[in-house]
């Protein structure tokens, strides 16, 4: 039952097992509020009979006096097991998400975008919290004790029962029946949040470049739609939950006319006697309150269902998984056969087949859009390939755990993620047990010195949310004192110095010199002038491998590489033409 509790609600073991206890406790809240009832129905008996100050009366009024201590501990232990317990899961569930979310395969972020996923583990975990604590212990809890009763009643007088509870079978019936409609309506509600989270997103991302072609305006407005149709999308959720609960709870007062009128028939018919009557009437008053909000308490459960599917999809996604024991002989990074496609389901690589030797520098050259950064993102295994392998000293990675795979590798990326800390933390990233000596000796290598110099706090200075406070050029250097101070044995670089001035890519070039001694070094590379001294040069065009060989050999072939070099050389020459600055000047 856990088991299934654990997938029904996206929950995790404990969180099951609290959500049993919750239902427990909400079983004996209700028990505890009706228990009064039977007492004064004894009670009243007792008086009846003239049983005025006897030791039963006494007993009787001590019980209700008891049965008050019992609700407030009643209440306590439901409290205890539903709003503390709910509040603890949902942490766990959070970090479960953010956990798996660090395992799951890149393919799956191709799906699904970062206010998507923001918003399942924020908001969806939120809504969860709020089922968890209300909505499921105290519907569950209100439809055991209410079945109880209903036992307890029909022992008393079965026609009595049977007038207070045919009403319960057809409310519930109504709100269960309205669960396909309420789940269309919810799943439009969250794809309109969505649309919205992701224009807001988007907005905030391209603000710069919205200023820049003065499109603010017209954008703005797009998003004013996507606002209004959120709102539009919540009213008719409301509105469609609202008709069916509101149905629900009017049928069910109908219960306490019914009890009175068909109390009143047996009674002037004389096969009910005044006590049973009263016992009803107090009874059905208190019954009812709990099953009106079991059914608001239903409906909100089935809209929980997207939430839930939203967080099972994550939870479900198949991980990459591998062998945590690197066997590797050497470095080589071989490539054999290799067929891509990304989600869009288009053949990205088509049979790349090529080596990356240790102590040589491979530079991965082609058009656009030709699959360079795709064979780099592979060697890494971010994400698998369709057919073929890759092989790193003679072991597959496929087969080998991501996170230990990218011990190996240093990366440094064109488009650098930083964190809102000190330079200095930020290059510890690369290896988060460095001391300070050694990062800042990376540093030195990767020419952070110079700007660091320049900051009132020098390496200790902030650098706001992802670098905002540093240029390019200074970003790209944090990220290769990064690979630096990683010191794996596998470089892959994406045109690590493209955002450099003249005299700091000399520079780094000579430090990535220094460095890639005796390393497997895989460089995307957009000038030509950066891989003239490489070892090797492998032309990807259209998913295949075009020519590959040392750059002097391919510039004596007539092939793709050596157009690529002439067509560089050509555009080297362009300058800004002088009549273009001259109109400028006017
Ligand atoms: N995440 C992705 N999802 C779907 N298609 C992608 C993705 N990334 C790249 N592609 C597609 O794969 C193809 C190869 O892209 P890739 O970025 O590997 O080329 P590239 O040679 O590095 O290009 P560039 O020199 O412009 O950076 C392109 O057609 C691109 O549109």
């Amino acid at each position: 039952m856990i088991a299934k509790l654990q997938k029904k609600f996206a929950l995790s073991r404990q969180g099951a097992v609290d959500l049993v206890r919750g239902c427990i406790a909400c079983v004996f809240q209700n028990l505890s509020f009706l228990f009064p009832a039977g007492l004064l129905y004894r009670l009243v008996i007792e008086l009846m009979n003239g049983g005025v100050g006897s030791g039963a009366t006494a007993f009787y009024l001590v019980g209700c006096a008891a049965c008050i201590g019992m609700i407030l501990l009643t209440t306590w232990f439901q409290y205890n097991a539903t709003y503390f317990a709910t509040y603890t899961e949902s942490g766990v569930r959070r970090i479960s998400l953010a956990e798996k979310l660090r395992k799951i395969p890149l393919s799956f972020f191709g799906k699904k975008d970062l206010a998507d996923l923001t918003s399942t583990i924020m908001a969806d975990c939120t809504f969860l919290e709020q089922a968890f604590s209300h909505f499921i212990p105290e519907l569950i809890g209100a439809m055991i004790s209410t079945t109880l009763v209903a036992v307890g009643l029909f022992g008393y007088d079965w026609r009595m029962a049977l007038a207070a509870l045919w009403v319960m079978p057809v409310a519930f019936a109504i709100v269960g029946l309205s669960s396909r409609v309420q789940q269309r309506l919810s799943a439009r509600q969250m794809d309109a949040k969505m649309a919205c989270a992701d224009g807001i997103q988007e907005c905030i991302e391209t603000v710069r470049d919205l200023k820049a072609n003065n499109a603010e305006d017209g954008y703005l407005e797009g998003l004013d739609g996507k606002i209004k149709a959120v709102e539009h999308r919540a009213i008719l959720s409301e509105l469609g939950t609202a008709v069916f609960v509101v149905s629900a709870t009017l049928i069910l007062k109908l219960g306490i006319a019914t009890v009175a009128l068909v109390g009143s028939i047996l009674l002037v018919d004389g096969s009910l006697d005044v006590p049973t009557f009263f016992l009803f009437l107090l009874v059905v008053s208190r019954l009812y309150d709990p099953l009106q909000g079991a059914l608001q308490n239903l409906a909100a459960v089935i809209a929980t269902r997207t939430n839930i599917a939203r967080m099972n999809e994550i939870l479900d996604h198949p991980v990459q998984t591998g062998d945590t024991h690197l066997t590797n002989r050497g470095c080589d990074v071989v490539f054999d056969h290799v067929k891509f496609a990304y989600n869009t389901g288009e053949t990205v690589l088509r049979d790349v087949s090529f080596t990356a030797r240790q102590g040589e520098v491979t530079a991965l050259v082609g058009p656009s859009g030709g699959g360079k950064t795709t064979v780099s993102r592979l060697a890494a295994r971010f994400w698998d390939v369709d057919q073929g392998n890759i092989t790193v000293g003679g072991m597959d990675i496929s087969k080998i755990d991501p996170e230990t795979l990218l011990s190996l590798y240093a990366i440094v990326f064109q488009d650098v993620t930083l964190f809102d800390n000190t330079i200095l933390e930020n290059i510890r990233i690369g290896r988060r047990d460095a001391t300070d000596e050694q990062v800042l000796a990376a540093a030195r290598l990767a020419n952070c010195d110079e700007f660091a110099d320049r900051l009132p706090d020098g390496y200790q200075s902030q650098i706001g949310e992802n670098g905002c406070a540093l240029s390019g050029g200074e970003r790209q250097r944090i990220s290769i004192a990064r690979a630096f101070l990683k010191d794996a044995p596998i470089i892959l670089l994406d045109e690590a110095t493209a955002s450099l001035d003249v005299e700091n890519e000399t520079l780094i070039q000579t430090a990535l010199s220094r460095l890639i001694r005796n390393k497997t070094v895989l460089v995307i590379a957009h000038r030509m002038r950066t891989v003239a001294g490489a070892d090797k040069i492998v032309v990807l065009a259209n998913g295949m491998v075009a020519e590959q060989g040392a750059p002097e050999q391919l510039l004596q072939d007539d092939g793709l590489y050596r157009r690529m070099v002439e067509l560089q050389n050509r555009s080297q020459r362009w300058t800004i033409p002088g009549g273009l600055c001259g109109r400028e000047a006017h």
